[in-house]
């Protein structure tokens, strides 16, 4: 499904991942953890392709296509798609409007009105997009995007934070059904999940977690134990694991 291969990023003229590697197979779940700053957003914008994110060496392929250089709505109609961190407004486009969009471009024939119904968002259809949303509202009308999209790859750049534990709720059994719901264009979705809290981890069947540190991915394991480490230790142990590699 993704492969990604000695991958180097630069954002700013400043080399932010320095040499990843990461297979995500067919129908598998990974999470990512990582201090603030390590590189986890800048590892999940550089797969969607983000002008932004400036490739200096590696490969980036997906379902055997090398898009390490191909741009962001080619790899959208690919099947990759992206719920972000801290997604901009658009003014002047309404939320169906978007959706309807997103859903011709990947031809796809989901019922927004009913989507938009079970996420709480009817009201939201004839807004323009995020302007105004709250914080949870903003996560929920991207799920709602992504529901439209019906990707291959899901990516979730930190779904859980800002919102209410009802909502997490809402959005944790949304995103299990995105997940493990059906075979999209004949294969299994996978994803790739940042989380700081792990709340994401009491939904999604994760196969597997990665620890990014400074660029680098430095330990990979069975994500709930990763987890539970990095609750009771912090990310201590795993930074005196990269001094050894480095
Ligand atoms: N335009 C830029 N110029 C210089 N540095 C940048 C630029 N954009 C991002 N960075 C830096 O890249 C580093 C990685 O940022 P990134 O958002 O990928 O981290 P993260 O692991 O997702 O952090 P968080 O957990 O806080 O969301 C940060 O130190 C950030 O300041």
């Amino acid at each position: 499904m993704l492969e990604i291969v000695d991958l180097h990023v630069e954002v700013g003229s400043k080399e932010i991942l320095k040499g990843i590697s990461l297979t995500i197979p067919d129908g598998e779940t990974h999470i990512l953890f990582g201090p603030n700053g390590s590189g986890k957003t800048t590892l999940m914008m550089s797969i969607m392709g983000l002008p932004k994110y400036k490739i200096l060496s590696g490969k980036i392929i997906f379902n055997g296509i090398d898009i390490t250089y191909m741009p962001t709505h080619e790899r959208a109609k690919l099947g990759i798609g992206m719920m972000f961190q801290k997604p901009p407004a658009i003014r002047g486009v309404e939320l169906k409007k978007l959706s309807e969009i997103i859903k011709s471009l990947r031809n796809t024939d989901v019922d927004v009105d009913e989507y938009a119904r079970i996420l709480n968002l009817e009201e939201h259809l004839s807004r323009e997009v995020n302007l105004g949303f709250s914080g949870g509202e903003i996560k929920r009308s991207e799920l709602l995007q992504l529901i439209c999209q019906r990707p291959s790859l899901v990516l979730l750049d930190e779904p859980e934070s800002g919102v209410d534990l009802d909502n997490i709720t809402l959005l944790g059994n949304m995103i299990k059904k995105l997940l493990k719901g059906e075979k999209v264009r004949k294969r299994q979705t996978s994803g790739l999940i940042v989380t700081h809290t792990g709340y994401i981890l009491e939904y999604v069947n994760a196969d597997k977690g990665h620890i990014l540190i400074d660029g680098k991915l430095v330990c990979s394991g069975p994500a709930k134990d990763l987890f539970e480490e990095i609750r009771q230790n912090g990310f201590g142990r795993c930074e005196g694991c990269l001094q050894d590699i480095i």
